[in-house]
């Protein structure tokens, strides 16, 4: 069917080659240009041309055409498209290409290739008419009488109205599109249609090859029938889903559809498949009380409706999932038994009798009054001294699971309260979650302002938890059940409103042989049990024990003590596998190696292993247990950490020694005072709160007043000692804050030891607060501070007489050994610290006793 009449397409085309696609004639395709051939092309005719002729291309089908062009043209389909390019843009990456969109105007048949490079161009017959196509009404005429090509393309414009009313399209698109079907000439219907609907690259080859006009509408009626029975289909099964959605919906209902029984059971904890059915579920199971309920399902409700990738979606699954894991009527009996009660205290704790005996009291109540909403209980004292341990004990007494809260770090009352639904940090939900056990709560120094709102203390406050709400679940929640026991450093930082709730239990810190009996009874046994080593393989000597409290650490508790005598385990544990190795490689005949006994250690203790029995190694020590001597600790250890040092440096008029307490525990603390020229100025460093700074100056103007008493002089020996004369004050440890009055014994002392250069005795250490008048006040943690002056090595201790009774808690051993002096006036004190005594000229208890006469 060629074409004589019409427009014509120029008679020499560029050919372009292309492999993926096939244009039809009547339809528009976008074509990637990257082979060299094809980009020639395009770059010198499309780009250079400027008529509508040289728009014009021949694009042929089914090639792929070599990279380079010095490569020889392959083969070419006989048949192709003379096309129009309406658009061609150019790009460079990845690499430079050009995009091609390109409108097919008729098919043509390659004559003659005309030239290859550097892109074909042939000389071409047009296969097509280009115009005067015929109206649908003259192509039935241009059939024929017989009209096969009119029944066919009758056949062909009704399956293609149907195909479009078939597809799922907008009403208007459909009425456009039906138009358009019907302005087309029929001729061109096979074309249009089979680059519209789905058909493979084969399929549209044959299409452009079908040259003759009946043999297209042959070749393209079966793929459009296909195309049409493919939507039946379709539409088949869309029209089944509806049904399908009301099944699924049956079933997540719990409904039942006729013919099968659903039952939710049946989908066991799928949670893919119906994970809201199985939450209702335990919403209903859990046992929650009424208004909890009645929250949950409504939750639940709004769960339903809501799409899973809707964020609120995980937040309200977390919320009810939280809700259905809380214990809301589970209970534990506990079971108490008080002689048992008190076995296990004592094997689990040496020493702490005053804890012991209140704890027991506490759990004796318990006994006999099961629903007591007794005190809280608060274990104060410096770290390591046992607090947590002993209420981890009391947990394992009452058969109650224990939990430790740790509040250090949580500053903002909504970490206690929780925050509202956005937010999942919620600590009460945490002690909800372990409703029933024992609860320590370890209120860190940075927890000030914990639980510091009037209301946030309800957690722990035993009137008011049985009905405690938090911000997160927004639930009454009974925490009645909850045994808390709250553990701190200090009651400086423990909000009033909480330390009026509970009970203080001081827990002081251990004297040396305290510490020494808790390493050989408890530390060292478990630390050798965690090592997998057993008392047959390391001996740690009591001696060595001493060694490593006084010369490797320096605490109140046992912690460091316990790390120190972990890091002797590991060193042990290396020597005693070495020795298995040894072994191991020992097994072979003993002829096998005769240097064995040269290896060493390893082989040298082996019980009776010596070849042949020979005792040449008898004067070696045996192998195990591996002793544990001052040398054994030193090369494990490294150098003492600690020293007695108090001696060495009281070597100088204008340092002595005080006692301070700190959270973790008493202290000693050298104060220093030197003296230059200047203008009577003070100066204080170490950073010095402004008790302590009070405490300066008062003791600066009492020694000032009491300077002609005491013969107290200044630099150029003038009777005030501030005359001409500046006064610096340190307080070592610079970087550490410190703060209150007890210190100012220890200021007078020192400054008393600069103005008259004498040197305070080297083993006294003294704490007291002072008074303008020269009077001693009391102050606290003496135990503590007096402990820490044992383990300095100091001999004397200066405490205000009104702390007397405080000796009391002090160990008989500790007693022993130091010289307390208790002092009511400054004079007092002055005459302990000093070698001989402080004496002045006017000095009361050396001058005769003079009578009022007012
Ligand atoms: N009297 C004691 N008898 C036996 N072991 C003790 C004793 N005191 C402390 N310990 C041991 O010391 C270690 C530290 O104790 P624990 O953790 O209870 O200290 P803590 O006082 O709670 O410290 P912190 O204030 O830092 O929390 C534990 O291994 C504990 O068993």
């Amino acid at each position: 069917m060629s074409s004589n009449s019409g427009i014509q397409i120029p008679s020499r085309l560029p050919l372009l080659l292309t492999h993926e696609g096939v244009l039809l004639p009547g339809s528009t395709m976008r074509i990637s240009v990257e082979t060299a051939r094809n980009m020639h092309l395009v770059k010198n005719r499309l780009l250079k041309g400027t008529s509508l002729k040289s728009t014009i291309i021949g694009v042929i089908p089914n090639t792929r055409d070599p990279e380079h062009d010095t490569e020889d043209l392959p083969t070419l389909h006989s048949i192709g498209t003379a096309g129009l390019a309406v658009q061609v843009v150019g790009s460079n990456w990845p690499k430079p290409h050009y995009t091609l969109l390109i409108t097919g105007l008729c098919r043509f048949r390659v004559a003659q290739l005309l030239k290859e490079g550097p892109f074909p161009v042939a000389e071409v017959e047009q296969l097509d008419k280009l115009e005067q196509y015929t109206s649908p009404e003259e192509m039935s005429e241009a059939a024929g009488p017989e009209g096969e090509l009119g029944e066919l393309s009758k056949r062909f414009y009704q399956a293609a109205v149907q195909l479009v009313g078939m597809l799922d399209m907008s009403v208007p698109v459909v009425a456009k599109l039906r138009r358009l079907l019907d302005s087309l000439p029929r001729e061109t219907l096979p074309d249009v249609l089979a680059s519209m609907i789905h058909t493979s690259n084969k399929e549209k080859l044959q299409v452009l090859d079908a040259v003759s006009l009946e043999e297209r509408f042959k070749k393209t009626l079966p793929l459009l029938t296909r195309q049409i029975e493919g939507l039946k289909l379709l539409q088949k099964t869309r029209k089944l889903r509806p049904d399908d959605n009301k099944r699924v919906l049956a079933v997540r209902k719990g409904g039942v559809l006729p013919g099968h029984q659903f039952s939710l059971d049946e989908e066991g904890e799928d949670e893919d498949g119906d994970d809201t059915a199985v939450l209702e579920r335990k919403v209903k199971g859990a046992n929650m009380p009424q208004p909890a309920l009645r929250v949950c399902l409504k939750e639940l409700k709004r769960l339903k409706k809501m799409p899973q990738s809707m964020p609120e979606y995980a937040l309200t699954r977390n919320y009810l999932d939280l809700m259905v894991e809380l214990p809301w009527s589970k209970s534990t009996t506990d079971c108490l038994d008080i002689h048992a009660a008190r076995v296990l205290l004592d094997s689990d704790h040496y020493a702490m009798e005053k804890l012991k005996r209140r704890v027991l009291e506490y759990l004796a109540v318990r006994q006999l009054k099961s629903t007591l909403k007794g005190p809280i209980l608060c274990f104060v004292g410096p770290p390591g001294v046992g607090k947590t341990s002993v209420g981890r004990s009391i947990a394992r007494t009452l058969g109650r699971e224990f939990h430790r809260i740790a509040l250090g770090g949580v500053c903002d009352q909504s970490d206690i309260r929780g925050h509202t639904q956005c937010k999942c940090f919620y600590i009460c939900s945490c002690i909800m979650k372990y409703a029933f056990l024992l609860l320590c709560v370890n209120c860190a120094p940075n927890t000030e302002s914990l639980l510091c709102p009037p209301d946030s203390h309800q957690v722990l406050d035993p009137e008011q938890n049985h009905s405690f709400t938090d911000h997160y679940l927004n639930v009454a929640f009974d925490l009645s059940q909850v045994l808390f026991i709250a553990t701190a450093n200090s009651t400086a930082t423990i909000p009033p409103a909480l330390l009026d709730r509970m009970e203080v239990l001081q827990v002081q810190g251990y004297t040396q042989e305290e510490k020494v009996e808790i390493a050989h009874r408890h530390l060292i046994p478990h630390q050798l049990e965690q090592h997998g080593l057993t008392p047959q393989q390391l001996q740690i000597p009591q001696d060595t024990t001493q060694d490593i409290i006084s010369k490797y650490t320096r605490e109140a508790g046992v912690r460091s003590l316990e790390r120190k005598i972990g890091a002797i385990c590991r060193a042990v544990a290396v020597k005693v596998a070495e020795g298995h190795t040894v072994t191991k490689s020992e097994a072979a005949p003993a002829e096998s190696t005769p240097q064995g006994a040269e290896h060493g250690e390893g082989k040298r203790g082996r019980r009776g292993e010596e070849p042949d029995g020979v005792s040449a190694d008898m004067a070696a020590p045996p192998d195990m247990p591996i002793v544990i001597d001052h040398i054994a600790l030193k090369d494990i250890l490294g150098p003492h950490v600690f020293e007695m040092e108090v001696s060495e440096r009281l070597t100088l008029p204008g340092v002595a020694v005080g006692l301070a307490w700190t959270p973790l525990g008493g202290e000693i603390m050298f104060v220093e005072a030197s003296r230059m020229e200047g203008e009577g100025q003070l100066t204080l460093t170490g950073q010095l709160g402004d008790v302590m700074k009070e405490s300066a100056h008062l003791a600066m103007s009492w020694l000032r007043s009491n300077a002609k008493t005491y013969q107290l002089t200044n630099m150029v020996g003038g009777s005030d000692p501030l005359e001409g004369t500046d006064i610096h004050l340190h307080f070592p440890a610079g970087a550490v804050t410190k703060d209150g009055p007890s210190a100012g014994v220890t200021m007078v002392t020192v400054l008393a030891s600069l103005f008259s250069g004498r040197l305070v005795r080297s083993d006294v250490a003294m704490t007291g607060e002072i008074t303008l008048r020269g009077l001693v006040l009391p102050v606290g943690g003496i135990k503590d501070k007096v402990l820490a002056a044992h383990r300095a090595g100091v001999k004397r201790v200066i405490i205000p007489k009104r702390n007397e009774k405080d000796l009391e808690e002090i160990p008989a051993n500790v007693r022993v050994e130091l010289d307390f002096v208790t002092a009511s006036n400054l004079d007092e004190v002055l005459n302990a610290a000093f070698d001989g005594g402080f004496p002045g000229m006017s000095n009361p208890l050396t001058l005769p006793h003079i009578v009022s006469k007012l």
